[in-house]
């Protein structure tokens, strides 16, 4: 029968719907990968160890302009994570609202220091769960002369400080057929700086946004700078989202050798706009080792960073690099 275990422990896929009513769909339980689930657990259990592992949820959810209803939908998701033993929640992008123009995206944001993020901080602190907020409409100190906002990742610990902020810096402006124009910069200034990595208790955090996966020097420059884990909080389109999405991501994490996380908005938002959905968590091999379906749910997924540095050493890619010939793609933060 061990035969057949193809999944060592880094790799445990778990999927978990999500048992509050206010949840309109659940992410389904991915069948084939059961057994393997099941019979890894009993290996693992002679054998010890990957229980040990720090677990992280990722959360996905359909936001609409209704700031309360999205707050109650993500604290729920978050509560439950805390539940099955996860230290660290991944929200995606504009977790916070979805509008339904650039006037009420203006409207309805605020700033880091507002009621919003206060409610995350006590949530937080009373579930005791690190958080990645994956896209909050900040408005920034320019609010009074700019009237636009920064698209910001906001990276609580377990006692609710904020620890680290990464300000969207690829906006996305795009016209696809059949997808609506998104035209980012309308209501979002650019962040001016790539943030250092940073530490948690399930690794070493590079921090980006959503569109930004599509610019492979982004993810370069924050393994250089000693990321072991990349966060990519989206609301990805319908359109690109089956051909790009999981390509994408996957190659983020073969090319960087890091984790990817990449919690996503699902579903319709209002009557403009949909949302791809799967989130996932990709390891370093590029498996994906976690999914949610195309509701809104959450799934989980050990980081096991013992594995990433075995992979880094049987696979050198960074000693065998030729800046000689085609410069730093990725240069050192500060
Ligand atoms: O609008 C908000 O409130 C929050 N921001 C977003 O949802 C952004 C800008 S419209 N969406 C993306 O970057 C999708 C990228 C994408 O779909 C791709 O790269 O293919």
């Amino acid at each position: 029968m061990l035969g057949f275990i193809i999944r060592p422990p880094h790799q445990l896929l778990s999927l978990l719907s999500c048992p509050g009513l206010r949840i309109p769909r659940f992410s389904v339980l991915c069948a084939p990968l059961r057994p393997a689930y099941t019979i890894h657990r009993l290996r693992t259990m002679a054998v010890s160890s990957s229980w040990e592992l720090p677990l992280v949820a990722v959360c996905q959810v359909t936001s609409t302009p209704d700031k309360e209803q999205n707050f109650k939908t993500c604290a729920e998701l978050i509560r439950e994570a805390a539940r099955l033993g996860a230290c660290l929640a991944f929200l995606p992008e504009a977790f916070d609202f979805i509008a339904r123009d650039p006037e009420e995206t203006q409207r309805l944001s605020e700033p880091l220091g507002g009621n919003l993020l206060e409610e995350y901080t006590q949530l937080a602190r009373e579930c005791g769960l690190w958080l990645s907020l994956g896209g909050f409409h900040e408005r920034g100190q320019d609010w009074e002369q700019t009237q636009k906002i920064y698209n910001c990742h906001v990276i609580l610990n377990n006692k609710g400080s904020v620890v680290a902020t990464y300000r969207k810096t690829h906006l996305c402006d795009v016209e696809i057929p059949g997808q609506g124009p998104m035209r980012e910069s309308n209501s979002t200034i650019p962040g001016p700086s790539l943030e250092s990595p940073i530490s948690t208790p399930a690794g070493k955090i590079g921090l980006a946004i959503c569109y930004d996966m599509r610019f492979p020097e982004l993810s370069l420059a924050l393994v250089q700078a000693g990321a072991e884990i990349l966060t990519y909080p989206s609301a990805f389109g319908s359109v690109t989202g089956p051909a790009h999405w999981e390509v994408l991501l996957r190659a983020r994490a073969i090319e960087t050798q890091c984790y990817v996380v990449a919690a996503a908005q699902c579903g319709r938002h209002h009557e403009k706009r949909a949302s791809y959905g799967h989130s996932m968590v990709v390891d370093p091999w590029g498996t994906v080792v976690a999914r949610c379906s195309e509701g809104p749910g959450l799934c989980l997924a050990r980081i096991d960073l013992n594995y990433l540095q075995q992979l880094r050493k049987q696979l050198p890619v960074f000693q065998h690099r030729r800046p000689d010939l085609y410069g730093n793609l990725g240069h050192p933060l500060s």
